[in-house]
């Protein structure tokens, strides 16, 4: 397999257990640059993006907490550059340790990234992004009784705080993530979706949101031209009747399958949908590229393009 360039989406599972300090999340993301690491073996060029959200609910619980007119809380486009550079810090760390384990020569590098979004998108209309702990629904209604703040059902996993998800429509920085990458350098990049901003004439203006680090990697990988858009998530398949005795899983697929499955509801909304969203999304704007949705563990799979679930335009 030649040299490609890739952009892996990390879920949720690799960085963050059930233990929130951020010993642990260091730690798992040690485990996690270990199989990254694998991609530099192969002589790929590689993209990193990452998820945010129970990051940044957790920030925004500590500045709700410690909120006062000396010491505001930091608003919600300033709590995802927070997140974004805490995990990109540690993620950095991890890479550069693994990589000197290794004794490969490779710099890394975390990248402070807006991604510009529409101030009329629909989506500040209708929060939809689960951030921050799971809570019962009795907890939840509690909080709703007393603020303005949404929880929804996540996917039979509890209650969570739900905020506007608008789609990315460009990436600010993606000219100079395309030269570090073509340099050969390892680019942790839109990290939590990135910085939500507005355009306002020769300005930018962050807005309360929180992007879908799945979509916004999606714009990456066209922005950049990608070879492949992986999204490592926690299962090595995305499976048709999931859950139930009937479960396949799905190995090559084309955009046409894929869209049928769509229709069929067979991907749950908040969890599997934007994944596959995303995956034919890309694929339909650049049908040289593939996506493939497969768990950290199944990186060889990767690496062979012959595991996971590989997403083309191709029928
Ligand atoms: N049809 C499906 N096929 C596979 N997994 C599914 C499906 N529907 C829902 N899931 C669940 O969605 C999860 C991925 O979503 P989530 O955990 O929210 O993402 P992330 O890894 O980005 O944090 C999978 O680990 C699985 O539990
Ligand atoms: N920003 C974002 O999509 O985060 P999660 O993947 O953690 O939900």
């Amino acid at each position: 397999m030649g040299k490609r360039k890739i952009v892996v989406a990390l879920g949720g599972n690799a960085i963050l257990s059930e233990d929130a300090s951020a010993a642990a999340q260091q730690q798992a993301l040690k485990h996690t640059a270990e199989f990254l690491v694998q991609f530099i073996e192969n002589g790929d060029d590689l993209i990193i993006s990452h998820g945010n959200g129970p990051q940044v609910g957790n920030l925004l619980l500590q500045q709700e907490a410690a909120n006062s007119e000396k010491n505001p809380a930091m608003p919600l486009d300033t709590c995802v550059a927070m997140t974004q550079g805490s995990i990109g810090y540690w993620l950095q760390n991890a890479m550069n340790d693994v990589l000197t384990e290794r004794q490969l020569e490779k710099e890394v590098v975390s990248l402070v990234t807006q991604v510009v979004v529409d101030e009329k998108d629909p989506a500040f209309e209708k929060p939809t992004k689960p951030i921050g702990p799971f809570l019962t629904k009795e907890e939840a209604e509690k909080e709703m009784s007393h603020s303005n703040a949404v929880f929804k059902e996540d996917a039979g996993r509890g209650w969570r705080k739900v905020v506007p998800s608008p789609k990315p429509i460009s990436i600010k920085e993606h000219k100079v993530i395309n030269q570090l990458v073509n340099s050969g350098v390892v680019t942790i990049t839109v990290g939590g979706g990135g910085i939500p901003v507005v355009q306002k004439e020769n300005k930018v203006q962050g807005v309360e949101a929180v992007i879908d680090k799945d979509f916004a990697s999606q714009k990456l990988a066209e922005l950049v031209k990608a070879d492949l858009l992986v999204i490592l998530t926690g299962v090595d398949n995305v499976f048709v009747n999931y859950n139930t005795p009937e479960q396949k899983k799905l190995e090559r697929v084309s955009v046409k399958e894929m869209k049928q499955y769509m229709e069929e509801d067979q991907f749950a909304a908040g969890s599997m949908l934007p994944k596959v969203e995303a995956a034919i999304q890309f694929v339909e704007g650049y049908p040289e590229g593939k996506a493939i949705i497969t768990s950290l563990e199944n990186i060889q799979g990767v690496l062979t393009e012959e595991g996971g679930t590989i997403i083309t335009v191709m029928d």
